[in-house]
């Protein structure tokens, strides 16, 4: 089947998170087993496009409302990640170093998605399937169907995957001159609420709606930031496809990024040695537990229970664990973890930023990770941490509740809790230590069985495809 993702995201061209490590391996296993897929993204000016090399596949030019603009797609030449990826500039819009995080993102992505239709009606033939991936990407399958340029389009199925739906994309109507000539009949395939809602009219006109977890896609019906009642009514065309992880990427016997490899049968030294490597680094007591958190500093995230939760932790067991902090988001979370270091020197420490090598040796030199969550559609950070022997501490939602089974439960590998509290998180940071402290046996039985699961992307994969095809 040919597959054309399409991407704000992807991994290594471009991450900002999870949306990126998914567009980043999902078409290549989908080329692994056989399938033409490709990733077209926004080219945005990071070290991969330097480094690598590129021949133009197409030039073509439109408007954004009363503004003309041209663009070109690029494609990669050496299919260096394993599958065709093309890259659209657009100069003035698309030419910057990050991926979000700008005043006209709207107008950026907007003029994306007008390239990405315009490029894809100048084919000769058309792809089997169009797979959009979040907000960013959702006005394409309402161009499709109803922009009078691109209607040949339409019979062409298209597939979005909601990555996380607290982001919709919401435009104002005056916004509405940017989508090029289309039915206005249709209005209501654009709105939600009194605005234009991106992701709502890609859960309308798309084909098939997917989310990356089974839990999350019921939780969209009862919490979605405002599109609840959509999910609940098109809910007979929604289905949860549980993400993977990329080995390649994220095997602890063979990444890249760290000096220590290790697999289950030495998952206690390999371990070990990599956290004494972190502890130096970071002033930490390698004999004591070590808990980290690794995301992005948010409230969906729950990042802002973190610094209570560290002073409660540090005040009832008196500095019988370490903590670790990766991360940036918002500036009142950042400050507080900061200052926090000089509260407990030698058993906190704190990184604020984005850090990729980091983060694989936290991953692998740590105990523990916390995950406390008010909103994770899958998490992709337990599923790395359950790879890397770290026993995942999350809250009870969406992904994590599908990925992690508390070992208070038969077999279990992790720890569970129910709420987003300091009084949660704290009591889930004490089963942690005490389970350190009085229960190796049981911990480093824990640990290889959470690194004996598979979670890897081959079995997505064929659901997928399952859904493209139900298309046909
Ligand atoms: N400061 C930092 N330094 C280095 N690395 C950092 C970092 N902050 C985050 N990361 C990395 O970014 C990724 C985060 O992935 P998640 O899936 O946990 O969350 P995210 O909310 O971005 O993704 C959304 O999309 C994904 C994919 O579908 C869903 O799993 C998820 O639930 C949903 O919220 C991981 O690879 C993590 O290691």
């Amino acid at each position: 089947m040919e597959i054309i993702h399409v991407s704000a995201e992807c991994y290594p061209v471009a991450k900002a998170g999870g949306l990126g490590d998914v567009v980043g391996a999902l078409p290549k296993y989908q080329v692994s087993m056989g399938h033409n897929a490709k990733v077209v993204m926004p080219m945005y000016r990071t070290k991969f496009l330097y480094q690598n090399e590129w021949v133009v596949d197409f030039k073509g030019h439109s408007n954004l409302g009363e503004r003309w603009f041209d663009f070109t797609v690029i494609k990669e030449k050496h299919n260096e990640l394993g599958f065709d990826l093309y890259l659209i500039d657009i100069n003035g819009l698309l030419d910057r170093e990050k991926v979000y995080g700008y005043d006209d993102d709207t107008e950026r992505f907007t003029a994306f998605q007008i390239a990405v239709v315009n490029w894809l009606s100048h084919w000769q033939h058309k792809p089997d399937v169009v797979h959009c991936h979040d907000h960013h990407t959702g006005l394409i399958p309402f161009m499709m169907k109803y922009c009078y340029d691109y209607n040949k389009l339409a019979d062409i199925p298209t597939v979005v995957t909601i990555h996380n739906a607290q982001y919709q994309g919401w435009m104002g109507w005056d916004k509405s001159i940017y989508i090029p000539r289309w039915d206005s009949w249709k209005r209501g395939m654009l709105e939600w609420a009194g605005s234009i809602n991106p992701l709502a009219s890609a859960v309308k006109n798309a084909w098939k709606v997917t989310t990356v977890s089974w839990s999350y896609m019921e939780e969209l019906r009862y919490n979605s930031n405002g599109l609840e009642a959509l999910f609940e009514y098109e809910k007979g065309k929604c289905i949860g496809i549980l993400n993977g992880i990329d080995a390649d990427v994220w095997d602890p016997a063979t990444d890249k990024y760290i000096d220590n490899h290790f697999s289950v049968e030495d998952v206690e030294e390999g371990k070990l040695a990599n956290k004494k490597l972190l502890c130096e680094q970071f002033g930490l007591d390698s004999s004591k537990p070590l808990f980290i958190f690794i995301g992005r500093l948010v409230g969906e995230k729950a990042a802002d229970i973190l610094p209570d939760t560290i002073m409660s932790s540090m005040y009832n067991f008196q500095g019988q664990a370490n903590f670790l902090i990766l991360g940036s988001g918002e500036p009142h979370v950042e400050w507080q973890l900061s200052q926090l270091t000089h509260a407990y020197p030698g058993a906190y420490n704190a990184v604020i930023g984005y850090n990729e090598k980091l983060s694989h040796l936290m991953y692998s030199g740590a105990d523990f990770l916390l995950m406390p969550s008010r909103v994770e559609p899958c998490g992709l950070n337990q599923m790395y941490a359950m790879q890397y022997g770290t026993v995942p501490v999350v809250r009870s939602t969406g992904g994590l509740k599908d990925t992690v089974v508390d070992m208070g439960d038969f077999q279990g590998w992790g720890i569970r809790f129910n709420h987003a509290s300091v009084g949660d998180l704290t009591h889930s940071i004490w089963r942690g230590i005490d389970l350190y402290n009085n229960n190796p046996t049981h911990l480093e039985w824990m640990r290889k069985r959470m690194m004996s699961i598979d979670n890897s992307w081959e079995n997505a994969v064929q659901q997928y495809i399952n859904v493209y095809s139900s298309l046909k």
